[in-house]
C-alpha cells in the first residue's frame, strides 16, 4: 500500500468538530492499509489571532521580537496537531503529535521566513514503522546552530508537507483545503472557476508566483525541486481534485499554440516594483496589486498580449504588464479593480463555448466567448490562444479572502497593520 502525506490547512480544521472529521479521513486511509502522515496547519484564523495578540502587546509601535513572535506563532499549530492525534486516538487507532522539531525540519535561522535545509524524519519513520499515525505540526522547523524555534512564511505547512514526503520518498502528498483542487481561478472572485485535473508542476509554481494562495509558493518550489508528486483536493469529500506532477498536461498535438492553465492574482505590489506612479492610473505604490496569467507559449504570441490588452481596455483598465515570460505574464492593476480585472479575464481566456476540439481542453473564442471587442478581432487572437479546463465540479465551500501567503510573518503582520489603518 501507499505512504501518503496528508496535509490539512486551517481551514480544514477550523473547528474540534472539523478535527474529528479530519481524523475520520484518516483513520479511513489508515484502515485501508496505507501508511499516513499527517501534516496540520492551526485552527482556522489561529495565526492571525497570535499576530494580533503581539500587536497588541507591543502597541503596533514596534515591530514584535521575531524570536518570540514564533514561538508564539508555532502554537498555534502545537495546539491543532495535539487535538488532531487525540481525536485519532478516540477512534481507536494509535497516532502521536510530532513538532517540527521532533520531526526533524532543520531550517535557516531566518525568523518568520525560515528555509528549510534538512529533513531527518527519524521518529516519524520510527512512529509509522510501530503502525502509528504522526501528526506534524505544519509551519515550523528549528535552526540547528542556535536550536530556536524558527517558522517558514504565510503558507508554510505546505512546504512541510511538501519536505516530509521527499524525505520520507512518499508515494503522493495531499494538500487538503476548502476547494475541490487547484481552479482556473480563486473561486472567491470568479464561481465560474474549474477544477484543473492535472498541472504540471511548473504551472503549479507560477500560479502560485503569481498568488494562487492555494499553495504557497515555497511548497510549489520544493515539490517541483524533488519531483514529489502532490494531489489538491477538497477534505470536505472525496472528489479526485487536482494531480500536480511532472507528467505533460496533454498530448503533444497542440503544436505551438499558447496554452492558457487559470489566472492568479495578488493583491500586494509587485516584487519588482511599480514602474513609475501614474502606471495604471496609481497613485499609492501600495494601492497596487498583479493578475498572472498562467500557461505556455506565450512569448511567441503576440496575440496573447493583443487580446490581454483588449480584456483590460474593455472594463476601463490599463494594460501594464511589470514581468513577462513563456508561462507568465502579469499585469499591473489598482487593487481595488483586481476582481474585475480577474474576472474580465477569465471571460475572455477561460469561459469557452463548450464543443470545442480536444478531450478536457477547449479553444477560446467562437459564438460563446465575451469579453473582447466586437470587431472580430479578438475572435481571431482567440484562435491563436487555447485554454484548458478542468471537469465542472459543485461550488466549493468559500472563506476568507486573501493575504498574500509567501511572505514572512513579520511581513505579514506590518502589511496587516497597514491595512486596517
Ligand atoms: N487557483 C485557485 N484554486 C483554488 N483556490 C484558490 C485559487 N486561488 C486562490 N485560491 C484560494 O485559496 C484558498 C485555499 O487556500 P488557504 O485559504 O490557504 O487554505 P488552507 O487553509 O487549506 O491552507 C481557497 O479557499 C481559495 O479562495
Ligand atoms: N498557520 C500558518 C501556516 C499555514 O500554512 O496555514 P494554512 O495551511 O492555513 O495556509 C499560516 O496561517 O500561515
Amino acid at each position: 500500500m501507499a505512504l501518503i502525506v496528508q496535509k490539512y490547512g486551517g481551514s480544514s480544521v477550523p473547528t474540534t468538530e472539523r478535527i474529528r472529521r479530519v481524523a475520520e479521513r484518516v483513520v479511513g486511509a489508515h484502515d485501508a492499509g496505507h501508511d499516513v502522515v499527517v501534516v496540520v496547519s492551526a485552527m482556522g484564523d489561529a495565526t492571525e489571532e497570535l499576530l494580533a495578540l503581539a500587536q497588541h502587546v507591543t502597541r503596533g509601535d514596534t515591530t514584535p521580537c521575531p524570536r518570540e513572535l514564533d514561538t508564539l506563532l508555532s502554537v498555534g499549530e502545537q495546539v491543532s496537531s495535539t487535538l488532531t492525534a487525540m481525536a485519532i486516538h478516540a477512534l481507536g487507532a494509535s497516532a502521536c503529535s510530532c513538532s517540527g522539531r521532533q520531526a526533524g525540519l532543520i531550517t535557516t535561522p531566518a525568523h518568520g521566513g525560515a528555509r528549510i535545509v534538512d529533513v531527518r524524519p527519524r521518529l516519524v519513520r520510527e512512529a509509522l514503522d510501530r503502525g502509528m499515525i504522526p501528526v506534524v505540526t505544519g509551519f515550523q522547523g528549528v535552526c540547528e546552530e542556535n536550536d530556536e524555534v524558527t517558522t517558514l512564511g504565510r503558507g508554510g505547512s505546505d512546504t512541510s508537507a511538501v519536505a516530509l514526503a521527499a524525505a520520507l520518498k512518499a508515494d503522493v502528498c495531499e494538500i487538503c483545503t476548502d476547494v475541490d483542487g487547484v481552479l482556473t481561478a480563486d473561486p472567491t472572485i470568479v464561481p465560474e472557476a474549474k477544477p484543473i485535473g492535472r498541472l504540471s508542476h511548473e504551472a503549479m509554481r507560477e500560479l502560485a508566483a503569481g498568488g494562487a494562495r492555494v499553495l504557497a509558493l515555497s511548497g510549489a518550489e520544493y515539490a517541483e525541486r524533488h519531483a514529489v508528486t502532490l494531489r489538491v483536493r477538497s477534505s470536505y469529500d472525496e472528489r479526485p481534485g487536482t494531480v500536480v506532477s511532472d507528467e505533460p498536461e496533454r498530448p503533444p498535438s497542440y503544436g505551438s499554440a499558447a496554452r492558457v492553465v487559470g489566472l492568479a492574482h495578488d493583491p500586494s505590489p509587485p516584487a519588482a516594483g511599480v514602474p513609475g506612479p501614474p502606471a495604471a492610473g496609481l497613485t499609492r505604490e501600495d494601492d497596487a496589486g498583479t493578475v498572472s496569467l498562467v500557461g505556455s507559449g506565450f512569448r511567441s504570441h503576440a496575440g496573447v498580449f493583443l487580446l490581454l490588452r483588449e480584456a483590460l481596455n474593455g472594463i476601463g483598465l490599463p494594460f501594464v504588464p511589470v514581468s513577462v515570460s513563456d508561462t507568465r505574464v502579469a499585469v499591473l492593476c489598482r487593487a481595488s479593480r483586481l476582481p474585475d480585472a480577474v474576472r474580465a479575464l477569465h471571460r475572455a481566456f477561460v469561459e469557452i463555448p463548450a464543443g470545442s476540439p480536444g478531450a478536457g481542453t477547449r479553444r477560446t473564442g467562437g459564438e460563446g466567448a465575451r469579453g473582447a471587442a466586437a470587431d472580430g478581432r479578438g475572435d481571431r487572437l482567440r484562435r491563436t490562444v487555447r485554454c484548458r479546463t478542468g471537469a465542472p465540479g459543485p461550488a466549493p465551500p468559500l472563506r476568507r479572502t486573501g493575504t498574500r501567503r509567501t511572505g514572512s510573518a513579520q511581513a505579514m503582520a506590518v502589511v496587516d497593520a497597514r491595512r486596517t489603518r
